[in-house]
């Protein structure tokens, strides 16, 4: 069949009803030309007399994934707002909504930010079965643009309208027909058919006319509203304290309720184009590309070549890494070997695993019979009678070199040829991993992030020998799981825990230039990280900081801080969270309280590294500790660049994203440190390594970046590449 060209297009049918039909794949998003197209034709069917109504239809089975974000990327890169298309008033309010004939929305499968405004401006929406629909403006830092502030809460209700909106949640054309958004559900190949008579019934008078800016019914009391609006700025200022879009689309919301729609649109558009210009704008949309430009790896994504089905997996540990991952397998269908050594771990993997789907049902997040069906997917075994048949091994057991060899070693004689061999070792060499194998082609890192089945980032590790084709397979597991996959090179920690292992360390060094750890901790959580480096630690336990101390020190020797603190802390009777007392106090039910009694143990350890200048606590402005945190991890993640560890700066934004929960809306650790700019980074980092020593000592990239002028994000050529490891 021939390609339909891109563009929009109108077909007239003997009924009268005319089809103005979005083709711009593959989301049918509204680009500036896809909107023009629009108006035209809506113009067109007016002036037509053989047109009674019309019908608005997205081609590819998807109504549209909302306005074209590229024009915010456009925006971003020239500062000019004016580009901005006038939709709201021009299209949405005189054309459509106000047009002097009917029109009616047939929705399949997504209707998103401006193509669920589109569909909320004509007189009624019929959507197929299961399609998604949602406003997810306030993720890209902007608020709904076209007219969606004003039109979602007259069609659903205040409430529900600010639920969708200020969560950016989705909801189904199921959900939407109880919510008063869907006026009929019609299955795919009846949709149009449905519409054409819905549309013709309007104009026809056998059904209501319905202009969705002009209803006032759903919206309550100006008191009740008043109060509803009170509640979500409460809770706005909660979950997103560092970010201008919530309040302005309560702002715009409340305009509409309390001076009339028409108003509501023009404080909303004033609201848009202000938003767009800034930097949470900026960063929530460089994220919004880098997470889908991860999926393109050069010469591994481009040569032609197809995923391998992957439907049994073989887990090896039951630990909290193995019970994690298998449990994100096994939800998404792929059958699982659990395999331990004895039946005493074998059991514990089991009922964590168990207790993971039963958390999510609790949560609500999973049906209670999906997780009976997704639990009989496991099977346990104590040796390798399972392995004939996997397609792919995942080794989640201890650290330890001579184990992961042998373990290797026998996966190669037990599993069948085509079977991916896979380690989530978080700082171990794969190539001494896969030292006595021969089948290092097939070996490769699946590093996930604990807990496996909720952090979504998956870092996949390649050697020089991996294969594409693994890597391939290994991305395609990671989407079907839900997981992000990002690419990266084979090193000390990979690219997230190489390049944050300053974060923990930087904050360490400035407890012992004698700084408040609670002030650190409360800064770095202002700044957007959802807790503090001594919270974190108090999290994750102290082993892993005594284990990955080790690794860092020798790996990275003469920039790394240690101290006595940790083994002090031990030696306290201290564990953190696990047993309820770390720099924090944890008691059930509240919220972990700083404790007191931490601070002469730190004191001791502040003696015995005798690091402050003159022995007094150094005066720092909270600024100062932010960046004494951060600018180190700025710098590690320059060497990380620089020895091509990842294959563009925009991975590890998203990697620092999804992986470290660094602050989305500051685009990631690369872009942040672009927006504070690399010379300043480089000359605070040479003041504080003259005043504080080597750890904070600019890497060569970065000094050459600053003194260059060049971005960290810009791209490296090859030939600056010193050791690319990809
Ligand atoms: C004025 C208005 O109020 C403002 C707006 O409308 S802002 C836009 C609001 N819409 C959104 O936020 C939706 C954004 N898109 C998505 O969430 C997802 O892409 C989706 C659910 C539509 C589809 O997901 P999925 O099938 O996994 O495909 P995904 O890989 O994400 O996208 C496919 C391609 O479409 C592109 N795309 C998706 N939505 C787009 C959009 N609104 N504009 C431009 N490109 C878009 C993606 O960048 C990707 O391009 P690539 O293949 O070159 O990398």
């Amino acid at each position: 069949m021939a390609k339909r060209p891109v563009g929009v297009t109108l077909e007239v049918g003997n009924d009268g009803v005319a089809v103005i039909s979005i083709n711009n794949p593959p989301v049918n998003s509204l680009a500036i030309p896809i909107l023009a197209g629009i108006k035209e034709k809506f113009e067109e069917a007016f002036k037509r007399d053989d047109v009674k109504a019309l019908v608005v239809f997205g081609q590819g089975g998807k109504f549209s994934g909302g306005f074209d974000i590229n024009v915010f990327g456009h925006v971003h890169k020239t500062g000019d707002n004016s580009v901005l298309p006038d939709v709201s008033i021009d299209l949405l309010v005189n054309t459509i909504g106000d047009g002097k004939k009917p029109a009616v929305a047939a929705v399949e499968g997504l209707a998103l930010g401006g193509g669920l405004e589109l569909a909320m401006g004509c007189h009624a929406r019929i959507a197929a079965p299961r399609a998604q629909l949602g406003l997810p403006e306030l993720t890209l830092g902007v608020i709904p643009g076209f007219g969606g502030t004003q039109l979602l809460p007259r069609l659903v209700g205040l409430s529900k309208a600010i639920e969708i909106m200020l969560l950016s949640k989705s909801i189904t054309s199921e959900e939407g027909k109880k919510a008063g958004l869907i006026d009929e559900i019609a299955s795919s190949s009846e949709l149009l058919n449905v519409a054409r008579h819905w549309a013709l019934d309007i104009a026809e008078r056998r059904k209501p006319w319905l202009r969705t800016l002009h209803r006032t019914d759903k919206l309550g009391s100006l008191a009740e509203a008043r109060n509803i609006l009170k509640m979500a700025r409460q809770q706005a200022k909660q979950i997103a304290g560092n970010m201008p879009q919530h309040q302005a689309c309560l702002d715009a919301i409340e305009e509409g309720v309390v001076h009339g729609a028409y108003s509501g649109v023009l404080r909303e558009e004033k609201l848009f184009k202000e938003l767009v210009l800034s930097d949470t704008s900026k960063g929530l949309v460089h994220i919004f590309f880098a997470q889908r430009t991860t999926s393109k790896v050069p010469n591994v994504t481009d040569i032609g070549l197809k995923p391998r089905p992957v439907k049994k997996v073989a887990v090896i540990g039951g630990g909290l890494m193995g019970s994690g991952i298998a449990t994100a397998l096994i939800l998404s269908n792929i059958y699982v070997v659990l395999k331990e050594v004895n039946s005493e771990y074998l059991l514990k993997g089991i009922k964590a695993i168990e207790a993971n789907v039963r958390g999510l049902v609790s949560r609500k997040k999973l049906a209670e019979d999906k997780a009976e069906k997704t639990l009989s997917l496991l099977k346990g075994a104590l040796d390798y009678s399972e392995f004939k048949d996997v397609d792919m091994v995942i080794e989640a057991v201890v650290e330890n070199i001579s184990l992961k060899q042998k373990l290797f070693s026998e996966f190669e004689k037990v599993c069948p040829p085509h079977c991916i061999l896979a380690t989530n070792t978080s700082t171990i060499d794969l190539n001494l991993v896969g030292e006595r194998t021969k089948s290092q082609d097939r070996i490769v890192g699946a590093h996930f992030f604990s807990p496996a089945h909720v952090m979504p980032l998956l870092e996949i590790v390649r050697t020089e020998k991996t294969s594409a084709q693994v890597i391939v397979d290994l991305m395609t597991v990671g989407k079907i799981i839900k997981k992000v996959p990002v690419v990266v090179g084979n090193c000390t920690g990979f690219a997230v825990n190489r390049a944050f292992f300053p974060y923990n360390q930087g904050a360490q060094f400035l407890l012992h230039l004698g700084v408040d750890p609670f002030r650190i901790d409360q800064l770095i959580s202002d700044f957007g990280l959802p807790m503090g480096p001594f919270q974190l630690q108090d999290l994750a336990g102290y082993g892993v900081a005594v284990a990955v101390k080790k690794i860092f020190a020798s790996a990275f020797a003469g920039r790394t801080f240690d101290s006595s603190l940790i083994d002090l802390l031990i030696k306290s009777g201290r564990n953190g969270k696990n047993n309820g007392k770390g720099y924090y106090i944890y008691e059930k039910g509240s919220k972990p309280k700083p404790d007191p009694s931490v601070l002469p143990i730190i004191e001791e350890s502040r003696k015995l590294a005798n690091v402050m200048p003159g022995g007094k606590p150094i005066s720092v402005t909270d600024r100062e500790i932010v960046e004494m945190v951060l600018f180190p991890v700025v710098n590690e993640s320059c060497r990380v660049l620089e020895e091509g560890i990842v294959i563009r700066a925009s991975d590890l934004d998203v990697a620092s994203v999804l992986g470290m929960s660094f602050p989305s809306y500051r685009g990631g650790i690369i872009f942040w440190a672009d927006t504070v700019g690399a010379d300043y980074i480089y000359r605070n980092l040479k003041k504080w390594s003259e005043a504080y020593g080597s750890f904070y000592k600019p890497s060569r990239f970065l000094e050459e970046r600053a003194k260059r002028g060049i971005p960290l994000s810009a791209p490296i050529s090859t030939s600056s590449a010193t050791n690319s490891r990809l």
